[in-house]
Order: structure tokens, then C-alpha cells, then sequence
């Protein structure tokens, strides 16, 4: 499934945080947005989810107009790894992976054999099955972005859009993690912080500053020394690993 925005602006308080931005995500494909802090990443990704209203543009899913559908049918199609997980009610692991298959339910529809069998391959598939009868309030940050990666991989969406989803996370669970999404083998959004992850994971990048697009291209097309000072204002030499044969970078102020 192919996720295509166009000319989407969103406005906060009367001010333009994303402008004017149009890109797409080709059918299983892994695609980074990349910026500085506050450059609008999130929000981009919140008007896609519906979490923020845009102001202009469109946004499809193959033919299924995002802004226009119904939230369960868009839900059907597309899951969320937002930054923040914080819940005011409690649930094991275990129910949270389960509310995942939500949007597949009727009213009042119990959960049948299939949903289990997703909720338990989600938790195999996340390391969490030691963990399913944990309160969700309980668990660490990196746990918790865990869970919300097995509910979402329950929910077995189309296409993922992710926010940052190795905050919180020790090395060995964001390269656990990464794997695991690019496993599935689906349309993948992702806002990425650490440009190597981002330069070893993702097949096409866009790059933000202030709310606008101002390069794309393949990792080693966009990740050059002169966009990350652009960006973010740091010094910045790039080099192959001599280990992983990836783009390796050297960060100064
Ligand atoms: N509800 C809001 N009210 C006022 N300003 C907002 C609101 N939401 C976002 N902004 C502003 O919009 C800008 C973009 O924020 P956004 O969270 O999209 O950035 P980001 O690129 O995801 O940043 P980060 O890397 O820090 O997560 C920021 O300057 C932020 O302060």
C-alpha cells in the first residue's frame, strides 16, 4: 500500500509549523524523515494519523482518502508508534497488544482464536512474551515502546508510521526493534533521530527544516556533510564504517 501526501500545511496557533509539504512512501518500502528538533517532524507525521487537522493537502492510502474516512476504516490500514505512551488506567501487556485488533471488530464482537494467535506472534516477535500478564504502568519507557510497537504490529496494518520509536531504547532494543518493523515487510514512515540507524534502515529519506521539505534522495544522496550542518548546525564528516560498510558519521561543534 502506498501512503501519498500533497501539499499538506498544518498550522498552529495561526502559525505554519509544516509547509507546503508533499512526498510519498512507495508500497513496502522504509522511508526517514530526518530534521532538528522542532522542525515540525511529529506534527507532519500527527496530520497523517489524524492526531492534528491539516490545513491544506491531501493524504491517500492507495485510494482510501485519509482525511476524509472514516477513523476505523483508515485504522484498518494504518498503525501508529506515536512518542508518547502514557496511559491514566491500567492493563496487562497482554490487553494493550490486544487492543490492537480493535479496528478489525464489530461493536461488542469478542476476541476470537485469530486475534489471540496476533497478539501472541506480535509479543514473540517484540520480546515481550515473558512480559504479557505485566502491568502496562509498571513497565520501563523502552518497555512500554515495545508494547506499543506489539500492539501495533497486531493491528496488522498495511502501513506503519512511526515517531521516533527507539526513544527510550538501549542499543540492543533499537536495532531489536528496527529489525523486527522491517520485517514485516510493510510501508514504513519513520522519524529518526540517529542518522547511521537511519542510513542502515531506510531505503529513501526527506529531510525537514522549518516545516519545509528541502532534500530527498537515497541515504548517501541526502546525508551529506553539508545538509547535516544545514540542519543541525554541527560539523560533520562522514565516513564508510569499515565494519558494516554504512555511512558512519563524526559529529563537532
Ligand atoms: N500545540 C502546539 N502549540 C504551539 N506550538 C506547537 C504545538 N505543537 C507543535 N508546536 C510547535 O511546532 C514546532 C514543530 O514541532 P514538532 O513537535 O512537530 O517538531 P519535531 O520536529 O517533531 O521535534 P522533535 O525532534 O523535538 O520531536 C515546534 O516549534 C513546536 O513548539
Amino acid at each position: 500500500m502506498e501512503l501519498t501526501i500533497e501539499n499538506i500545511e498544518v498550522e498552529v496557533a495561526h502559525q505554519a509549523i509544516v509547509k507546503n509539504v508533499t512526498l510519498k512512501v512507495p508500497d513496502k518500502q522504509t522511508v526517514g524523515l530526518i530534521g532538528a528538533n522542532g522542525s515540525g517532524k511529529s506534527t507532519l507525521l500527527k496530520s497523517i494519523y489524524r492526531s492534528i487537522s491539516p490545513t491544506k493537502g491531501t493524504i491517500f492510502l492507495d485510494d482510501l482518502n485519509v482525511l476524509k474516512s472514516p477513523t476505523k476504516e483508515v485504522a484498518k490500514h494504518l498503525g501508529v508508534v506515536g512518542q508518547f505512551n502514557e496511559l491514566n488506567f491500567d492493563l496487562t501487556v497482554e490487553q494493550m497488544v490486544l487492543l490492537g485488533r480493535t479496528p478489525h471488530k464489530k461493536m461488542m464482537e469478542s476476541d476470537n482464536l485469530y486475534d489471540h494467535q496476533r497478539v501472541q506472534e506480535a509479543l514473540l516477535r517484540t520480546n515481550l512474551m515473558n512480559y504479557k500478564n505485566r502491568s502496562f504502568i509498571s513497565l520501563s519507557g523502552g518497555e512500554k515502546q515495545r508494547v506499543i510497537l506489539a500492539r501495533t504490529i497486531a493491528q496488522e496494518p498495511q502501513v506503519m508510521i512511526l515517531d521516533e520509536p527507539t526513544n527510550h531504547l538501549d542499543i540492543r532494543y533499537q536495532l531489536e526493534i528496527l529489525t523486527a518493523v522491517k520485517d514485516l515487510n510493510i510501508t514504513t514512515f519513520v522519524a529518526l533521530h540517529d542518522l547511521e540507524l537511519t542510513a542502515s534502515y531506510c531505503d529513501y529519506i526527506y529531510a525537514l527544516k522549518d516545516g519545509e521539505l528541502i532534500a530527498q534522495g537515497r541515504p548517501e544522496e541526502v546525508l551529506t556533510e553539508s545538509l547535516i550542518t544545514d540542519i543541525f548546525q554541527v560539523k560533520c564528516q562522514i565516513y564508510e564504517n569499515p565494519i558494516t560498510k554504512k555511512l558512519g558519521f563524526h559529529y563537532s561543534i
